[in-house]
């Protein structure tokens, strides 16, 4: 990606008026427009050696990606800019000044009279050009198809290189609104020219660039707050119990006086407010949850106690007997027993369950401050896709799984998603499908057209219409090899892409490991996905790349450890073999030496479904 281009006029004339300068303000017109994104600095400077050279330095040492100069390329003895530039430069690039040359003499036999250079210092290229607005404009159009490959090769941008080198052999017939051209089926790439990662760096990637946003945040009452990130910590205001509290239902007593018979001077049950304090000798009737008169420092629980004497009604005791000398403290919950004031109830970045909604409840917090997530949109990709709704299939079409499957995952894990429909496989649909969505959402999820098909053209769109950042496109994992994960500018804001495969395994696991992870990540919450080590239910065939295999946990009361047994066919098209999975057992990559793994084998697997449901 250009980020930031210099136009410098070298003319002694243009420096005293600058209004004079018409080739300058041209050549800023045509980088604008090559460059719509990219910072321009345009400046005016006499024709003096010492301060081009010096201005072109710090141009290159400020990481300019590219500066063109007009003016001081001819024979007169004031014209020093090329040799400024030569002095300045570390690799001479003729090829440029050759192409600009041969063309210019198509037009004027003057052309043999310019001595303009073209060379790299270190990432920034420096073209010379003359110092006429004709000679600027008929420059620059044979150097404009080469400037952004140039500069990708500079900076070694593989991905990108690749790309822009392929759209050149198709671009003269490109009549798309997208800058994506199709119609050279055999000259597509045949091998992938994304560098293959491993599952660590991937996950890296997408934690690091998703640590970057901003979220905000939102007051909801603790019960919508269910499943949500807390952005406050939140503590106890109260102790709580609030008093003390008797555990049983019994006799609320004074530990001192031991065993024997005791008036029943009371009964106070929950929520009544005893009045008088207890004396030695007495004792309260108390049921469970009840406040303890002041006095009683023990509980004797009913079963411990015998009747000693009752009113005639039969409605009142008089005296007990405590059975069993009562240890200080007994069966009593005392006050701050369970949460002492100011313990952290919640505390940030922690998602509300029931438990913790409940102790809010308990602590009479109503509302709570959570992080809004990123807004997620759905798209899926291909020809062949119909809509579920659809009764009738029509010729060669699949019914779109895809969309509701990952509407549905992310729901399960508290995510709310945009449904952006189906994109056909055209470059202008998927342009502005993706554009519909990055309208909508923060997020992007889509699926399809990831791979090496002349049909797979998220990737080059996403490079060369939302001149995105790929982070990744390639894994070292199976299902879910072409899996990428890209960054835009759109509207001013920065967006996230996961373009996931289409084969719908493929889709739901990198769901899992890359999207749920990500929206985690992003609002500061724990993101990974607990691991289990758990003994395999029967042997696993290795494949050369680490696989995430679907499948569930089981628990036998005969045996040391959770067993996985795998939900059948692992074939990426196969969504049954997620139905029901609660595990993605994590497969290692086969070696030479092991390349099935027997019954019994102890292997990792990330919990990802709930364990109860097949337990
Ligand atoms: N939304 C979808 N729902 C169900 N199956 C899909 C969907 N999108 C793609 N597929 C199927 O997945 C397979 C791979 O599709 P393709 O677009 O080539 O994905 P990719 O190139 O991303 O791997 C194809 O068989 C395709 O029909």
């Amino acid at each position: 990606m250009v980020k930031a281009v210099a136009v410098i006029t070298i003319s002694d004339t243009c420096f005293k008026d600058n209004s004079k300068d018409t080739s300058g303000p041209a050549l800023a017109d045509y980088v604008r427009e090559l460059f719509p994104e990219a910072n321009l600095h345009t400046i005016i400077i006499p024709d003096e050696k010492e301060i081009i050279e010096r201005e072109l330095k710090y141009f290159c040492e400020t990481n300019l990606d590219l500066v063109l100069t007009t003016g001081g390329t001819g024979l007169t003895p004031r014209d020093v800019t090329p040799e400024a530039t030569k002095a300045i430069i570390q690799r001479e690039v003729p090829g440029i000044t050759t192409a600009i040359t041969l063309a210019s003499l198509k037009k004027t036999p003057m052309a043999q009279l310019s001595r303009a250079v073209a060379g790299v210092r270190e990432k920034t290229l420096i073209i010379n050009f003359p110092g006429s607005k004709k000679a600027v404009t008929e420059c620059f159009e044979v150097v404009k198809p080469i400037l952004p490959h140039a500069i990708s090769l500079i900076h070694n941008e593989v991905v990108e290189v690749s790309y822009i080198h392929n759209s050149m052999q198709f671009n003269h017939t490109c009549k798309h609104s997208s800058n994506v051209d199709i119609s050279k089926v055999a000259l597509r790439p045949r091998e992938s020219p994304f560098p293959m990662v491993e599952m660590s760096e991937a996950w890296k990637m997408v934690d690091d660039v998703m640590s970057e946003w901003t979220e905000r945040l939102e007051i909801v009452t603790i019960e919508e707050g269910l499943g949500r990130v807390v952005a406050q910590t939140l503590h106890a205001k109260e102790p709580m119990p609030p008093f003390p509290a008797s555990v049983k239902d019994g006799y609320a007593c004074l530990s001192i006086d031991g065993a024997g018979v005791r008036r029943v001077r009371t009964a106070v049950t929950a929520g009544d407010a005893p009045t008088a304090p207890l004396c030695a000798g007495e004792c309260a009737r108390v049921n469970t949850g009840a406040a303890l008169p002041a006095g009683a420092d023990c509980v004797v629980q009913v079963e411990d106690t015998r009747l000693v004497s009752a009113s005639e009604d039969g409605q009142t005791e008089l005296e007990v007997e405590i059975l069993k000398a009562p240890e200080p403290q007994q069966d009593v919950r005392n006050v701050g027993f369970d949460i002492p004031m100011g313990t952290v109830l919640v505390d940030k970045g922690q998602v509300l369950d029931s438990a913790k909604i409940g102790i809010l409840a308990g602590a009479g917090y109503q509302n709570v401050t959570v992080r809004v997530p990123p807004k997620v949109a759905l798209l899926s990709t291909g020809n062949e896709l119909q809509e579920p709704s659809e009764v009738k299939l029509k010729p060669a079409h699949i019914r779109d799984s895809n969309r509701t499957m990952l509407r549905m995952l992310l729901k399960e894990h508290g995510y709310d998603s945009i449904d952006c429909g189906i994109a056909r496989d055209s470059p202008p649909e998927i342009v502005a499908g993706i554009a519909a969505a990055l309208k909508l959402a923060d997020v992007l999820v889509c699926t399809g057209g990831v791979s090496m098909g002349e049909k797979d053209l998220l990737k080059p769109v996403l490079l060369k219409d939302f001149n995105a950042t790929l982070h990744f496109g390639r894994v070292r994992m199976k299902p879910g090899k072409p899996c990428t994960f890209a960054t835009c500018e759109f509207e001013g804001k920065k967006k996230y892409i996961f373009a996931l495969p289409g084969n719908p395994v493929s889709a739901y696991v990198c769901a899992l490991v890359f999207v749920v992870r990500a929206l985690r990540r992003a609002q500061c919450a724990r993101a990974a996905w607990p691991r289990l080590r758990l003994r395999l239910a029967h042997g696993a065939q290795l494949d050369a790349r680490p696989e995430y295999a679907r499948a569930t946990l089981e628990l036998h009361a005969d045996r040391d450890m959770p067993y996985a047994t795998m939900l059948g066919s692992q074939c990426s098209s196969r969504l049954l073999s997620a139905c029901g999975a609660n595990i993605l057992l994590e497969l290692p990559a086969a070696t030479p030496s092991l390349q099935r793994l027997p019954a019994g084998a102890i292997v990792p697997a990330l919990v990802t479904g709930r364990l109860d449901i097949y337990s």
